[in-house]
């Protein structure tokens, strides 16, 4: 790896850390919260943990969103609960591979997209963090939306997801398929000129049969803390009829 690289590296992996620990601090003793999945929402949980243990701050509980993120909870103490005691949650605070100026998110670059995307709808506010790398100006140009897909229609479901302009390919972890935490497969669909309408996509994926979910989180995010050079900038929706609104300072 070129110095030049690495340096890129390290200031990136920073930047996750600053804005997951800006998201620990947005939690409030009482709360039932959602804990995202990846590296970015890793540092949230490890400052949360930090949080329960030095500050003695008390929340009623965690759900998290994959398997990987209830190990990492439940190691730094973080008392963890599930939907069926809370179905409806105050805050989820989660990573993305994406984010357009409307807060659309393109999700699952870790696989959890199902499990992140009913804890999102489950909860009054939805906190995305990310650092300024993950900003776009139009989703899927450069990742590929994931598509969990229930393994028994793994073909008839890459046909029309290929129909509709996508070069779909299955994901795979160390030359076997990548199985998600529910059992299901994910087509990775690559869009070449990337996704010009994501609600009309997102209408057209949910209407093939065999799909379980899509990476698309659309309408969902209500606020994002973005983490670059010039801090931590907060950008928060106005209102459903405005979605495209976007408004915060950089924080230094
Ligand atoms: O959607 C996700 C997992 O399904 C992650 O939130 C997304 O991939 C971002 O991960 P990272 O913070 O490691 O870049």
């Amino acid at each position: 790896m070129k110095e030049s690289d690495s340096v890129q590296l390290q200031e990136k992996e920073a930047w996750k850390r600053a804005v997951g620990e800006a998201a620990a601090a947005l939690i409030e003793p009482g709360m039932v919260i959602g804990l995202g999945s990846g590296s970015t929402a890793e540092w949230m949980i490890r400052a949360l943990g930090r949080r329960l243990q030095q500050e003695g701050l008390r929340i009623v509980g965690a759900v998290p969103t994959s398997e990987r993120t209830e190990a990492v909870a439940r190691a730094v103490g973080i008392p963890l609960t599930d939907l069926d005691h809370y179905p409806e949650l105050d805050l989820d605070i989660d990573g993305t591979d994406e984010i357009d100026p409307h807060l659309h998110l393109i999700k699952g670059g870790g696989g959890a997209l199902l499990r992140e995307k009913v804890v999102a709808s489950a909860s009054r506010r939805f906190v995305v963090i990310a650092d300024v790398t993950k900003q776009v100006p139009l989703l899927g140009l450069h990742v590929p939306l994931p598509i969990e897909t229930v393994p028994f229609a793994l073909t008839p479901v890459r046909r029309r997801l290929e129909a509709l302009g996508a070069e779909a390919r299955l994901r795979q972890r160390d030359g076997q398929p990548f199985y998600t935490d529910n059992g299901n497969l994910i087509l990775d669909c690559y869009f070449p000129d990337g996704i010009a309408d994501p609600g009309e996509l997102e209408n057209r994926l949910r209407r093939i049969v065999g799909v379980v979910e899509t990476g698309l989180f659309l309408h969902m995010t209500t606020e994002a803390l973005i983490a670059g050079p010039a801090g931590i900038t907060h950008l928060a929706r106005r209102s459903e009829a405005d979605s495209s609104s976007t408004t915060g300072p950089a924080i230094p």
